[in-house]
Formats: C-alpha cells, sequence, structure tokens
C-alpha cells in the first residue's frame, strides 16, 4: 500500500473576468448542497437569476484582490500544498471543488504516482454541507467510479482541536499586538438556517434560538454555527477576552432565505454607530485568504466602518502558510499516516 494526501479547498474562477466567473459560479451554485433546493428551483435560481446578474459584480470584487499569480485562494492553496510536502514523505496533492483543479484530477495524480490509500483533507476548520460535505460525498462517488481499488480517510472538522485553537490563538494574538482595538469581530462565512436544520440528526435540538449551540449535543458533530461559536469561546478563553470586547458574526450572504445572524456587515455597521471607534476582525472559516476575506472584509468592511465613524479598522489574516499551522497539518497527515486511527 502506498499513502497519498490530496488537500481540498473552495476553488476560484480561472480569470476575474464575467465570464469564468459565470462559469465557475455556474458550477458551484448549482451544487445541490450549495443551493439546496429541487432541481428545476436551482435551475430557475442560479441559471434564471443569479448568473444574469452576479457575475459581473463578482468579476469586479475579483478583480480588486487578483494577484499577477492568479486567485489568491488557489496560490496561497498551493504554497500551503508546497510547505506541507516538505514536511511528509510521500505524495501531497491538490484540488479544488469547484473548477479545472477538480478532485478527479486530483484523485488521479496520486493514483498516477502508485498511491492506494488516500488521506483527503478538506480545508475548513468547521463542518457544512456546502463544504465539507459536498467533498467527502464527491470524492467517494469517484472512487466507486473510476478508483475502486484505492482507500479515502478523511480529516474530521478540527474546529475544537486544542492544538488548532492554539494555532489560531497564537496567530490573532500576534497580529493584535501593539494594536488598538475596543472589539474583536470573529466573522464567519453565513449559511442559510435551513442547512443547519437539515444536518440536525436529532430532529429537534437545532431551534437556532440563541442558545441551543451552547447546549451539549450530539447535533453539534454536524452543526456549523455550533462549531462556528465554538471557535469564537475557545480562541477568546485562551486569550482571556473579557465579555462584550469581543463576538461573532456571518457573512458573505446571497439570495432571500433567513442566513445565520447576525450578518457581518449589520455588526460592523452598529459598532460604528455606537461609537466604537476601532476594531479588529478575524475570519476562521477560512484558512487562506479568498474573495470573501481579501474584498468582503478587509475593503468593504472597513469602508463600512469609516462611513459609520469608525477610525482604526485591522483585519487579521488567515492563517495561510504560517510556519505553525503549516507543522500542525503536517503533524496530523504524518500521524494518519503512522497510526490506525484518523483524528484531528
Ligand atoms: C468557509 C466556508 C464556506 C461556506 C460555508 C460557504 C457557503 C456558501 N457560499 C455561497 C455562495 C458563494 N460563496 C462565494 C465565495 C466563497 N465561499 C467560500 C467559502 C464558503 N462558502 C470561499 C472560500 C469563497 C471565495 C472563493 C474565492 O475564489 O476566493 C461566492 C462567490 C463570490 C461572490 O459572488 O460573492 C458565492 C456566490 C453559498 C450560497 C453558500 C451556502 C449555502
Ligand atoms: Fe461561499
Ligand atoms: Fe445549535
Amino acid at each position: 500500500m502506498k499513502k497519498g494526501v490530496l488537500l481540498v479547498n473552495l476553488g476560484s474562477p480561472e480569470s476575474p473576468e464575467p465570464k469564468d466567473v459565470k462559469k465557475y459560479l455556474g458550477e458551484f451554485l448549482m451544487d445541490e448542497r450549495v443551493i439546496d433546493v429541487p432541481l428545476w428551483a436551482r435551475t430557475l435560481i442560479v441559471k434564471g437569476i443569479v448568473l444574469n446578474t452576479r457575475p459581473k459584480a463578482s468579476a469586479a470584487a475579483y478583480k480588486k484582490i487578483w494577484w499577477e499569480e492568479g486567485s489568491p485562494l488557489i496560490v496561497l492553496s498551493e504554497q500551503l500544498q508546497d510547505k506541507v510536502q516538505e514536511n511528509v514523505d510521500f505524495p501531497v496533492a491538490l484540488a479544488m471543488r469547484y473548477g479545472s483543479m477538480s478532485i478527479k484530477k486530483g484523485l488521479q495524480e496520486l493514483v498516477d504516482k502508485g498511491v492506494d490509500e488516500i488521506f483527503l483533507v478538506p480545508l475548513y476548520p468547521q463542518f457544512a454541507m456546502a463544504t465539507t460535505e459536498t467533498i467527502l460525498v464527491l470524492a467517494e462517488e469517484l472512487r466507486t467510479e473510476f478508483f475502486p481499488n484505492v482507500t479515502i480517510d478523511s480529516l474530521p472538522a478540527f474546529y475544537n482541536n486544542p492544538e488548532y485553537i492554539g494555532v489560531l490563538s497564537d496567530s490573532i494574538a500576534r497580529h493584535l499586538e501593539g494594536k488598538t482595538y475596543e472589539h474583536l469581530l470573529f466573522s464567519y462565512h453565513g449559511v442559510p438556517e435551513r442547512h443547519i436544520r437539515k444536518r440536525d440528526i436529532t430532529k429537534s435540538h437545532c431551534t437556532i434560538d440563541g442558545s441551543c449551540c451552547a447546549t451539549p449535543s450530539p447535533a453539534h458533530e454536524f452543526c456549523y454555527r455550533h462549531q462556528c461559536l465554538e471557535v469564537t469561546r475557545l480562541v477568546a478563553e485562551k486569550l482571556g477576552f473579557e465579555d462584550g470586547t469581543y463576538s461573532s458574526s456571518f457573512q458573505s450572504r446571497l439570495g432571500f432565505d433567513q442566513w445565520l445572524l447576525p450578518y457581518t456587515d449589520r455588526t460592523i455597521e452598529r459598532l460604528g454607530k455606537e461609537g466604537v471607534k476601532s476594531m479588529a476582525i478575524v475570519t476562521p472559516a477560512f484558512v487562506s485568504d479568498c474573495l470573501e476575506t481579501l474584498e468582503e472584509i478587509a475593503m468593504e468592511g472597513e469602508e463600512i466602518f469609516q462611513e459609520m465613524g469608525g477610525q482604526g479598522y485591522t483585519t487579521i489574516p488567515c492563517l495561510n502558510t504560517d510556519a505553525p499551522w503549516v507543522n500542525l497539518l503536517s503533524k496530523w497527515i504524518n500521524n494518519w499516516a503512522t497510526s490506525e486511527t484518523v483524528s484531528a
């Protein structure tokens, strides 16, 4: 048996031009785990509405953050892959759930190198139907159809792993050193509330009423909201933050459904209106900086805060290729390779 690793992130358009953004959004949003409505309704929403309106605006946003080497999300994920490869003695491949760097190509690349035991690493600290689940389901479908002789293990969500919380807390503390800030906002990518209810294995726990996520339940294994709020709680505990100096919010909503509250843009607005003069913001649903952190948070967020009278606005980068994060991820991979159990 030969081992190999497949790191998987979300993906980006091929270029920040509207036609490429449209193609990418078409694939992404037609995923039944992202826009989780019947096919006819999804087709109507995505092809009839979103793809006729959004690509132009999204392309303009991508243009603001695009690097000479390409999409920040892809470039940073490739750099992460290279650094992890330096610490691991078997092949480390990289794939994206959407776009040309497909999971099928990633699996094929490993198989071509003689790999038949694969460790699949969704690059998301929290479980969500629209991220981790869609990766795991597609990888298993591809395995069954094209690579039946390969085995696939996967890294579970690591939102509450003490070493991950340590690495994230150290990064936050380092970026806040010497900075003045009155409030630290933990902004997570949002999902429609319906996604949380759908993955409630108890069928009754997730009332999303303010307290369910703080009440222990087996539902939390698949509760994105609980897993996000836990990251905030654990980091705040680790760094000794006082109540009232930090909070959590959810960004990047799409459409008219009820998404997880409170919304990040409204929270930044409220903080500014309430007279907070300086704030910092961290985005722990992402391990690599991307459109949602570099444009929506670092650019739009600052603009909103300043319009409301805020002055100091500090954006904390994602873990990207920080050595402690690279080392921790490499350690989980090497642990998988040497033990029978898979845990983060
Ligand atoms: C971090 C986890 C993510 C979850 C959960 C998630 C859910 C989710 N996203 C959309 C719609 C869009 N997301 C977009 C960009 C985007 N989303 C994530 C991550 C999560 N999404 C990332 C890392 C990115 C950035 C990609 C990049 O190229 O840098 C976009 C595209 C950009 C835009 O037009 O704003 C859309 C659209 C839904 C509907 C959803 C859950 C149902
Ligand atoms: Fe998203
Ligand atoms: Fe909950």
